[in-house]
């Protein structure tokens, strides 16, 4: 029987497989950030252990870290930012600090170093490690005790999870984007719909992103419910990698990517579940409640809670509504935003950067929003600003911030004051996600770039030449 690209990378790493008991699996990356790797290197510590593979470990500050300069009031965020150095230097480990030039958020470093690369198991303590198995590799988070482990022993038990194939079926009709594709995606099957899965993204869709895309895709996996999300490494993948700091080079990339076309899953590989999105009619996607998988089209409106036949759906949408100030029946495209974020790691590299800014150039953020772009890293934000796009972006009104989380989830200076409406490139709306009583719709950057100019929200698709909306 065939084997899929899941089975392919974990049969590699299998360490000691033991009837009834969680495999022991060898760990080739392990990313690690400052919220959750206080009480791991405290444990190793106490139980007078070093850390194993000081060179597969790579930390970086990003949850904390303040996006304007100067000092950090914070004493929590400033004391954990302050362990994370000291741990990195007792324990031997690599990291990209706040003002090393490399920082930025954890899941946008790995891929732009180089460090993410096919066929690896890469964890951290950070949900969206999905997002590195966008590279084909194997990629989840894990728990602070987890990473104490894995920082001692470089291994992990886990159970083998079930695999699951989504199929897109069709091409991605022109304006919309990979956040699109999964917030489409995840509206259809569920928010727990991958619950005990790890899902292979395929189909014509997927082959035709840039890796950037897929990182975006492979973000959300852990928004509905998946243990982690893969895409099999292609050429696309392979030009993405090649000549970055940590990539192979010279006769072992030749040996590099032999091996990773062999990964991919073979032609009569079975899943033990296979799921179909078609794509072909997709619009441009915005959430309207408190999970990623309300959303519906721009074009649409905001449902009637009364017509969902479950009754627990029922209920959530109703305190969903009430939680986010909107009616039933309330087109989307009349619902007005205070705030306007671009970043995260789901959507703050240089193309997600660029295709916002082609967006705003020459025109105008509307008087009564704030918006904020912040880069998901000192890479991406020097690389944008050598490009120009900071320019039209704070020539337009925008703030132009230092790379971190930044407004993705209320751990740091950026946040919404209580009842304000943002349109956010995130990937979470839960309640208070950005801030306690913030209310975050996500999208697109194209279409948070374009809610910025507008005050509210409008198909991207519809703009004509001078920015108006038809
Ligand atoms: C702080 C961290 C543990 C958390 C996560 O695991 O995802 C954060 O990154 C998030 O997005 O909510
Ligand atoms: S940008 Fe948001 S989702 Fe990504 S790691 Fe930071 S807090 Fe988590």
């Amino acid at each position: 029987m065939g084997r899929t690209l899941f089975d392919k990378v974990w049969d590699r790493h299998v360490v000691r497989d033991a009837p009834g008991e969680p495999t022991l699996l060898y760990i080739d990356l392990h990313l690690v950030h400052e919220v959750t790797s206080p009480q791991a290197f405290e444990g190793l510590r106490l139980s007078g252990r070093k850390v194993r593979r000081p060179e597969l470990t790579v930390a970086t500050m990003d949850h904390n870290v303040p996006t304007l300069p100067g000092p950090i009031t914070d004493t929590m965020a400033k004391a954990q930012l302050e362990a994370l150095r000291a741990n990195c230097e007792e324990f031997g480990i690599r990291l990209y600090g706040t003002g090393s030039g490399r920082e930025g958020i954890v899941h946008v470093i790995g891929p732009e170093l180089g460090l993410t690369q096919p066929g690896k198991t890469i964890v951290c303590g950070d949900s969206h490690t999905s997002t590195h198995g966008a590279f084909g590799a194997l990629a989840f988070g894990i728990g602070t005790s987890e990473v104490e482990h894995v920082l001692a022993t470089q291994t992990l038990d886990q159970r083998r999870p079930q695999t699951m194939l989504l199929e897109f079926v069709g091409a991605l009709p022109p304006g919309l984007t990979a956040k699109d594709l999964i917030l489409g995606a995840i509206g259809q099957v569920g928010v727990d719909g991958g619950v005990g899965h790890v899902v292979e993204y395929a189909g014509e869709a997927i082959a035709a992103l840039t890796m950037e895309q897929r990182m975006t895709i492979c973000n959300m996996t852990i928004e509905w419910g998946a243990r982690a999300g893969m895409i099999a490494p292609d050429e696309t993948t392979f030009a993405y990698l090649e000549g970055r700091p940590f990539a192979p080079a010279g006769a072992d990339w030749e040996r590099a990517v032999e091996d990773w076309r062999s990964l991919a899953s073979d032609e009569d590989a079975v899943y033990d579940a296979h799921v179909r999105v078609d794509v072909r009619d997709l619009a441009p996607q915005v959430t309207w409640g408190t999970n990623p998988g309300m959303v519906v089209p721009v074009t649409g409106t905001v449902p009637d809670p009364s017509s969902l036949r479950n009754p627990d759906d029922r209920t959530a949408a109703e305190r969903a509504l009430e939680y986010m100030g909107l009616r039933p029946g309330q087109a989307i495209a009349d619902i007005r935003v205070d705030r306007v974020f671009i970043g995260s790691c789901t959507n703050s590299r240089i193309e997600d950067l660029r295709a916002a800014a082609a967006v705003v150039a020459g025109r105008k953020v509307d008087p009564r929003v704030t918006a904020l772009v912040v880069p998901g890293s000192a890479q991406v934000r020097r690389q944008a600003e050598e490009e120009g796009l900071d320019r039209i972006f704070l020539d337009a009104g925008f703030e132009w911030r230092l790379a971190g989380c930044s407004m993705c989830l209320g751990m740091n200076p950026d946040i919404l004051a209580p009842g304000e409406r943002c349109a956010s490139t995130s990937n979470r709306n839960f309640e208070g996600r950005q801030g306690r009583g913030g209310r975050t719709h996500l999208v697109s950057p194209q279409m948070a770039a374009a809610a910025a100019l507008h005050g509210r929200f409008v198909d991207v698709r519809e703009l004509d030449a001078a920015g108006a909306p038809a």
